[in-house]
Order: structure tokens, then C-alpha cells, then sequence
């Protein structure tokens, strides 16, 4: 069975089609301007109007307001707003309904514990995705590249569907799967050659690993 893949903090025509020939089932672009992955809304534009049917857009944003997450939506189709930041259920639900687009809210992980505060979203978003907690001085909070114990989400179960994100890479994906249960996956840094530069080579290497499990 093939692991869904999110290819997120696209930047170029070329790493999108790469993206795409190689089987993404999503594409993020990242909107938070200290991210070495940011794009404009106009940038992020001319991107996704290449994205074909069937594959799914997401816009990242970190506690975004209405204001911005207008400027972004009427820019350019996305199927996804990504909540990175410390949106809470109300406003996540808010989101949804006011711009009428699914939403996927990250949970950071550093220990168990934190899976705990996935729950209450269940119902107000559309998918969850689980990345490692960010450390204090990171200038982002997500796309560190960093990992969390895996098999502390394995046996869990969520009415929503979940992506499993933090330091993957091609070599770690099949064993971060095979830990976590993990059905669907999201990665940056690790198809990176420097933080925001992505690597055709390694894009391609990373969905061929995910066609395989
Ligand atoms: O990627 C960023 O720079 C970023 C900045 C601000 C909020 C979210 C961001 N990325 C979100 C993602 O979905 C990443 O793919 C996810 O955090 C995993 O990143 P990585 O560990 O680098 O694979």
C-alpha cells in the first residue's frame, strides 16, 4: 500500500512538477515571512494554477487573521488552509466556515502527552497532522527537520485522517511508517539541499520510497 505524500514549502516551477510526476497527493506553500519557504500570495499564485486536478493544495499559514487568509485564498485555489500555529478549535472551526475550505491543524509532539490536545479538533477540522514541537529558538514552528518518537502515535486512533511530519527523509520514512502506522506523510527539509532550496534528486527519491510501502 502507497503512503499518501505531502511535498510542502514548494517554491519553483520545476520542484512542483518533480512533485507532481512522482505522485504527490499534496502540494504546501508556506505563508509566514521568517520561513526560508515563504512565498507571496502572488508567488504562491502562479505555482498552484499549475497544480492539476485531483492533487490537493494546501496553504500553510501560522496564526494567520482573516484579513491575510483573504488576501492568500482570493490569490490563487487552495483545497486546504494548514493551521500551524496555536489556533484553537474555535478558531480553527472559524476558519472552515468562513472561507468554506478544509483545514488541517498541526499538533506539535515532543512526548505523549501532547497527542492528547489532537482530540478536541476532531471535529472542527478535516485532517491532523503531527510534527515535532519546535524548539523554543527555532525561528519557525515547523520545518526544523526534527523528529519525534514515532511509535508513540502507533495504536492511536482519530476520526480524522492524520499526516506524520518532522524529519523525514528517504531514509527514514520506511521506519517512521512502519513505527507511527502512519498512512499519509509531510515533508521539507528532508528533500532539501539548504533550508528552502529543495532537491529534485531528493523529492523523487522520497515518493518512490512512499509508492513502495
Ligand atoms: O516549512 C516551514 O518553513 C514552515 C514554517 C512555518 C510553519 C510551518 C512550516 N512548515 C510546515 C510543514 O508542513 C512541514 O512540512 C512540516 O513542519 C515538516 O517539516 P520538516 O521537518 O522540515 O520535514
Amino acid at each position: 500500500m502507497a503512503v499518501a505524500v505531502k511535498i510542502c514549502g514548494l517554491k519553483t516551477e520545476v520542484a512542483l512538477a518533480v512533485a507532481v510526476q512522482g505522485g504527490a497527493s499534496f502540494v504546501g506553500f508556506v505563508f509566514f515571512p521568517a520561513s526560508p519557504r515563504a512565498l507571496t500570495p502572488c508567488e504562491a499564485a502562479r505555482l498552484v494554477v499549475k497544480v492539476p486536478p485531483g492533487i490537493r493544495r494546501v496553504a500553510v499559514v501560522v496564526d494567520a487573521d482573516d484579513l491575510t487568509l483573504e488576501t492568500i485564498l482570493t490569490a490563487a485555489p487552495f483545497d486546504f488552509v494548514q493551521c500551524h500555529g496555536r489556533e484553537t478549535v474555535a478558531r480553527a472551526r472559524a476558519i472552515r466556515e468562513r472561507f468554506r475550505i478544509g483545514v488541517i491543524k498541526a499538533v506539535p509532539v515532543a512526548e505523549a502527552a501532547d497527542l492528547d490536545a489532537a482530540a478536541p479538533y476532531e471535529d472542527a477540522v478535516d485532517w491532523l497532522l503531527f510534527d515535532s514541537r519546535a524548539p523554543n529558538q527555532a525561528r519557525h514552528p515547523g520545518g526544523n527537520a526534527l523528529a519525534f518518537d514515532w511509535s508513540l502515535l502507533r495504536g492511536r486512533a482519530w476520526r480524522r485522517p492524520w499526516l506524520l511530519a518532522g524529519g523525514l527523509h528517504a531514509g527514514n520514512l520506511a521506519e517512521a511508517v512502519r513505527l507511527s502506522g502512519a498512512a499519509a506523510v509531510d515533508v521539507s527539509s528532508g528533500i532539501e539541499d539548504v533550508p528552502g532550496e529543495k532537491s529534485l534528486a531528493k523529492i523523487g527519491q522520497f515518493l518512490a520510497v512512499a509508492k513502495d510501502l
